[in-house]
């Protein structure tokens, strides 16, 4: 359902038009009309028949083509910016003119126009007069003023072309409210006229309803009587809720739910009109439609270069098409788009802090919604709890935070212990020593490194490119391109897709608290450490025991007492942790008799979520001090999962592909799922349309099939190839600077720039594909990972078999961040995390995340089938691009990176020679290069290198630097080609 594209209309150039005009100039005519009729007569008998092709072609932009004229679009835009003042000040006259005038109006007819105007009083005259009389008096009343905003509006943007509120948007507002209201107005003018038909003070207030608001108050009262009040608010109602899009109404609204609004108020903002109700039915012609039948100038989403919305998927090939074919005038005329939202950049990995606000409040009232005052109640919740700690006995103390940011606090219990219970003075207090700190303190912020991936500025940067970018800054039109406009009425999920656990339960009993810590007391009191104090934090699935031992004890040697302290707690999964980096601490992990469930709605219904400025937000579940782990995959860059089968990855993988989805916009991400399970990623293909990218020519977007796991690696390699050109071309140095300035539309379409969307790649299992492909997958992923990370390119790899065999040195060497579910030995942990631990973990999510020297034990969030079921179903079912996202064309089955002996010279382009002398001349190895100087499509041009490659011209793809030319000369060249021609 590909609407026509813009450069397809059968629309005449100029330079077409203008022979077709030359059989009618005027000197012709005027010698014809000299002529007697006979001569004329006889001339045009023996004229040969006028050729249908000579007659002027008569085209809709060929009448109208004069609208395209900016000083006439000027001329309008100042007329009803004026008129608009015009009407003011006859309307504000008629106020006070209005009864004396009623006379002189309405005798027009029958008296002459200068008379009339010298007895008319209003301001402005004889015009003013009747125009007030005819829309106030005759029309609308005082509800006619809201016309003024309209002609205003219709001229504001015609002259200033700014972003902002469309016409549909003002005109259904003002119409609205001038027809409401005059009835409305109307019907209390009709109040209050007496039984008897007059009044006097109706009489004098029917001017504020208007004739038409009279009549139909009228009509209606008789109609429908009282019922005239519950139709204008049933209407009145009706209005507000298409129009400002109501939903729900609560008024407790979650933050996620708010933030649809934010988006909302941008589509609003950007001009999209008033309904934003998902459409799945709706197609992209008819967007297109409305478009084209918008009055002059109001155009909004026709943002020439790029923002095609109906066809967003199309390959940037076509789009360049259609802008070649643009007069080149256009650009210019090029009507503007809002601003959208744009990805802010973010630290990478954050805490949920207000976890143990929302700890300390579960503890002392179960429930806590999500409003401001319940946050405020939190916080006298807390400060009381600070309170009872200080006052509590000498062998058992708890601590809680007090100065906690009044935030959105999730409706959860993560602690067992009751506040209320602790606080009792007459509660039987532990004895033994040393004393038990029960902690919910926040832990400090885990940040991950910050390595946004650039260019080497010294290897990439070719100033005549930056010169160049930024002198088209210079010419382009100022006003940014918003991706989002592709999908307009794209609404992002909703919390309510996802299944309500309510508030967990309490799980840890201060019994087991104390058992365990008498236990760990008396277990390493046997190998003679006493500890000076003891505190510990309850997470979902495990207790932090935090241990300070006394002066001169050797913290190896508490390590070493490990397997001793797991035997006499008879549990499984204890980890120690000495010392706790930046602590000084011992950290003793023991798992809960009973574990907690962590549901994804509560994860993601946090305010640290909700308010993420991450490119690519991550919820992943909570830590063990109850925090909502929350980290970036943009600065990742790249993903390594592992685990044993049955412990947890494809629900974690599921957690992240919804997180993403939940915080992206079709526009800005799409996934590149490799399954080779067949069954577990295969309900995604639903979205296929929204988020999936896929080969261009396959049927299937979530690749199943080995060989076609080769060629979608090496297409994105290409891609990656042709994303780092166009960086290079634009000076920038990486994906969100690019994007940036694209958005600011500081660079060319025309030049092949576009928006890139972030790719992320997801392989459910290597070791699958290590089996049967092994090389032939290794080297692009390993390339990728070596090298996408600043073109927006990550990969999310998991496998059941974490062996050297599957994650190479190479593959592991590029995969900083790594997750661990429980792997079932010590040397599986160690490939995958390069440490122990992992085999320790207690299942069903319970995993460690890696990032360089951090490891942080996390409880995987929990995301049913039926849930990921329906946040695809309310994905696809709205209105997507008509295809997947298309990935470069692989040029055989060997994906065309490599092969070159198999390399078939009759598959060459027919512009190949013509592309080999542009690179020699240039002797410079870039697609952009080509696609410039032959004005090709991104695919041909990516496939034009390669062949290059192939014939030895140009050397392999080397990141961010251009490829090497390798013929120095046009003269060896020319002698290739000819031997190339012959063979
Ligand atoms: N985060 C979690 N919270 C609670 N239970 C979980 C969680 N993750 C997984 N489980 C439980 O473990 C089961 C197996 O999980 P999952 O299917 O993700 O394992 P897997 O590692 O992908 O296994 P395989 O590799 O065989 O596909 C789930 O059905 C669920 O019952």
């Amino acid at each position: 359902m590909t609407p026509p594209a813009r450069g397809n209309e059968p629309r005449p150039s100029r330079a077409a038009a203008r022979p077709a005009e030359e059989p009618v100039r005027e000197p012709r005519r005027n010698e014809a009309s000299q002529r007697p009729a006979a001569a004329k007569a006889a001339a045009k008998a023996a004229k040969p028949p006028r050729r249908p092709l000579k007659l002027p072609t008569v085209s809709f932009s060929g009448l109208f083509g004069f609208l395209r004229d900016r000083r006439f679009q000027l001329f309008l835009g100042f007329f009803f910016l004026l008129g608009s003042m015009y009407l003011t000040i006859a309307f504000v006259s008629f106020v006070f003119t209005g009864h004396s005038d009623q006379s002189v109006v309405e005798g027009l007819s029958n008296t002459q126009v200068k008379e009339a105007g010298q007895e008319s009083g209003n301001w402005l005259g004889l015009v003013g007069a009747f125009m007030a009389q005819v829309l106030i008096y005759k029309g609308f009343g005082v509800a006619a003023f809201a016309v003024i905003p309209i002609v205003f509006f219709l001229g504001y943007k015609i002259v200033f072309r700014r972003p902002g509120l469309s016409l549909s948007y003002v005109l259904a507002l003002c119409l609205f409210t001038m027809v409401w209201l005059s009835v409305l107005l109307g019907y209390v003018v009709l109040s209050l006229e007496a039984p008897d038909g007059d009044s006097g003070l109706a009489h004098s207030l029917d001017f504020l309803s208007g004739g038409i608001g009279y009549e139909t108050a009228l009509w209606l009262d008789s109609l429908i009587g009282w019922g005239t009040v519950l139709l204008l608010a049933f209407l009145l109602i009706s209005f507000v809720v298409f129009f400002f899009n109501v939903t729900s109404l609560n008024l407790h609204r979650s933050g996620l739910e708010d933030e649809e609004v934010d988006y909302q108020d941008t589509y609003e903002r950007n001009g999209l009109g008033v309904n934003h109700a998902a459409n799945p039915t709706a197609s992209l012609e008819e967007e297109d439609e409305e478009e084209e039948a918008a009055p002059l100038g109001m155009t909004l989403r026709r943002v020439g270069p790029v923002a095609a919305p109906a066809a967003p998927a199309r390959p940037q090939a076509q789009l360049e098409e259609e802008e070649e074919d643009e007069d080149a005038d256009d650009e210019q005329d090029v009507p503007m788009v809002a601003t959208g939202p744009i990805a802010k950049p973010a630290l990478s990995v954050s805490v949920d802090t207000t976890a143990p606000v929302a700890a300390a409040v579960a503890a002392g009232a179960a429930v806590v919604p999500l409003t401001v005052a319940p946050a405020a109640a939190a916080l006298t919740t807390a400060a009381a709890a600070a309170k009872v700690a200080t006052t509590s006995g000498p062998s058992f103390s708890i601590e809680a935070p007090v100065a906690e940011p009044p935030v959105a606090v999730p409706s959860r219990v993560p602690t067992p212990l009751s506040l209320a219970d602790l606080a009792d003075p007459d509660a039987p207090l532990p004895a033994p020593s040393p004393t038990l700190t029960v902690r919910e303190a926040p832990t400090p912020a885990l940040e991950i490194e910050s390595t946004p991936g650039e260019l080497d500025p010294a290897a990439g940067a070719d100033m005549a490119a930056i010169a160049e970018a930024d002198e088209e800054a210079e010419t382009m039109p100022t006003v940014n391109y918003d991706p989002t406009l592709d999908l307009p009425r794209y609404q992002y999920p909703t919390l309510e897709l996802l299944n309500d656990y309510g508030a967990a339960k309490a799980q840890v009993s201060k019994e087991e608290l104390e058992a365990n810590k008498d236990r760990i007391v008396e277990t390493l009191g046997h190998y003679g450490i006493n500890i000076a104090s003891i505190k510990a934090t309850i997470g979902p699935t495990v207790t932090l025991y935090e241990i300070v031992p006394d002066a001169g004890v050797r913290i190896s040697k508490i390590k070493s007492l490990e397997d001793d302290i797991a035997l006499s707690l008879a549990a499984l999964g204890i980890r120690i942790i000495a010392p706790i980096p930046g602590k000084g601490t011992i950290g003793i992990e023991v798992p809960n008799t009973k574990k907690e469930m962590v549901s994804i709605r509560s994860v993601f219904s946090t305010d640290k979520f909700v308010n993420t400025e991450m490119d690519l937000p991550v919820a992943f579940g909570r830590t063990i001090t109850n925090e909502v782990f929350v980290a970036d995959l943009a600065k990742m860059p790249h993903l390594l999962m592992a685990g044993a089968t049955g412990q947890g990855k494809s629900v974690g993988l599921n957690v992240i592909l919804a997180s993403l989805l939940y915080k992206r916009h079709p526009s800005q991400l799409k996934f590149v799922l490799v399954d080779p399970k067949k069954v577990e990623l295969s309900i995604f293909n639903k979205i296929e349309r929204h988020f999936l990218a896929k080969l261009p020519d396959t049927e299937e977007a979530i690749i199943t099939d080995t060989k076609k796991v080769v060629n979608t690696l090496n297409s994105l390699c290409m891609e990656m190839d042709r994303r780092y050109d166009l960086l290079k071309d634009a000076g920038c140095r990486n994906l969100k600077e690019y994007n940036r300035k694209f958005v600011e539309r500081r660079l060319n379409p025309k030049k092949g720039h576009r928006f890139m969307p972030f790719i992320v790649l997801v392989i459910d299992e290597l070791a699958d594909l290590m089996m049967t492909a092994g090389k032939e997958v290794e080297t692009p992923i390993a390339r990728l990972a070596q090298l996408a990370r600043a073109i927006g390119i990550h990969l999310i790899v998991a496998t059941q078999r974490p062996s050297v065999n599957v994650i190479t040195g190479i593959i592991k060497a590029n995969f900083p961040c790594r997750i661990s579910f429980k792997v079932t030995s010590k040397i599986d942990s160690r490939t995958i995390l390069d440490t122990g631990g992992a085999d320790q973990l207690v299942g069903q999510g319970d995993m460690l995340f890696s990032a360089g020297s951090d490891l942080i034990r996390v409880q995987c969030a929990f995301i049913d089938t039926p849930e990921v079921d329906r946040l695809c179903d309310y994905i696809g079912e709205q209105q997507g691009y008509p295809d997947a996202y298309a990935l470069p064309e692989v040029a055989g089955e060997d994906g065309g990176n490599g092969g070159g002996e198999d390399f078939d010279p009759t598959d060459r382009d027919s512009m190949f020679e013509e592309a080999a002398r542009v690179i020699v001349t240039h002797q410079q190895g870039s697609t952009s290069l080509l696609q410039r100087r032959l004005k090709l499509g991104y695919n041909r041009a990516g496939r034009l290198i390669d062949q290059l490659e192939h014939a030895g011209i140009v050397g392999p793809f080397e990141g961010s630097k251009a490829r090497e030319v390798l013929i120095p000369d046009e003269y060896s060249l020319e002698q290739l080609l000819n031997n190339l021609s012959k063979s």
